[in-house]
């Protein structure tokens, strides 16, 4: 019986950085969460601490804000893309790399009207995110979005569900149907205009979420997982994780009132969670490490 060193990865996690472009009097700004893992011929730190072939965390985080300066950042897509080459092309032991960004979202402030030049609000908790793994010559992508808050105030039912002696959820056919929306799609290439893919990606799926009459929010990943595939082409499948936000009508005739489905007590836990993955039944499905660590 033997000992090995399994599937490993090391990185800086949470390179908080944003830019400026000041190419006019009317700046943009990117404001980033990067985070570089690195894979490759790794077993000399493992087994002896031997370091001579550990790009130090340090220095990833240093490529992150340097790459940042010498060309600017652009979609979120192609910096992850640049960076994770720039490991794998210049640090011979490094086979491959995964990059995770999360951007968020600034508007403008508007001040008489119009977007000032300078000032930002941070618009939602929604962050537009990426992550691209690349293994040698090969790159995958897989962009998504965070914390997308929606809510329906009708259009929502819950019932036909297995009764035994510990329910005591009511059915109902008029609940609000409330989630925050993590999202994840594969794309089948790289050659796609990153920012157009997400506009449409994103307007889909609240599309769906708004229009599904929905008798079970599994209901709704599925049809917006669906709507997805059948129109964007350049998607391989959509991964959803999406807590249950229940509203629980509160008992007003405690008070002597009558409750129509108005008055709600928001819980923020416990949530059911409700995740699963959409596909195109004609492509290979994606290996685990895509999303996460290596076989963790
Ligand atoms: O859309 C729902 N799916 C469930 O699986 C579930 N379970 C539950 O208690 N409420 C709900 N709602």
């Amino acid at each position: 019986m033997g000992i090995v060193m399994g599937p490993n990865q090391y990185g800086k996690s949470e390179c908080r950085i944003v830019t400026v472009d000041r190419g006019s009097s009317r700046h943009s700004i990117k404001d980033l969460n990067v985070s570089t893992s690195l894979r490759g011929d790794f077993d000399d730190t493992h087994h002896t601490g031997d370091n001579a072939k550990v790009l130090p965390t340090d220095t990833q985080k240093n490529t992150v804000y340097g790459l940042a300066k010498e060309q600017p950042v652009g979609e979120i897509e192609d910096f992850a893309m640049r960076l994770g080459r720039h490991f794998v092309d210049t640090q011979q032991p490094v086979t491959g790399a995964r990059v995770l960004i999360d951007e968020y979202a600034w508007e403008r402030i508007p001040v008489g009207g119009a977007g000032h030049d300078h000032s930002f609000a941070r618009s939602s908790d929604e962050k537009r995110t990426t992550a691209v793994t690349i293994e040698g010559s090969e790159t995958h992508v897989v962009s998504g979005l965070k914390d997308l808050v929606v809510l329906k105030s009708t259009g929502s039912e819950f019932w036909g569900y297995p009764k035994d002696r510990f329910t005591t959820l009511a059915e109902t056919d008029d609940r609000i149907l409330a989630t925050a929306v993590t999202a994840r799609w594969r794309y089948l290439s790289t050659d796609v205009d990153w920012a157009k893919s997400f506009e449409a990606i994103r307007e889909i799926m609240l599309e769906t979420f708004a229009t599904t009459h929905s008798y079970a929010l599994q209901q709704s990943l599925y049809e917006m997982g669906k709507a997805v595939l059948e129109k964007r082409p350049e998607v391989a499948e959509v991964r959803m994780s999406l807590p249950n936000k229940h509203h629980f009508l509160v008992d007003l005739e405690r008070f002597g009132m009558e409750n129509e489905n108005e008055v709600f007590f928001a819980a923020d836990r416990p949530y059911g969670l409700i995740e699963g993955t959409v596909t195109r039944d004609d492509v290979d499905p994606a290996p685990t490490a895509w999303y996460s660590l290596p076989e963790f």
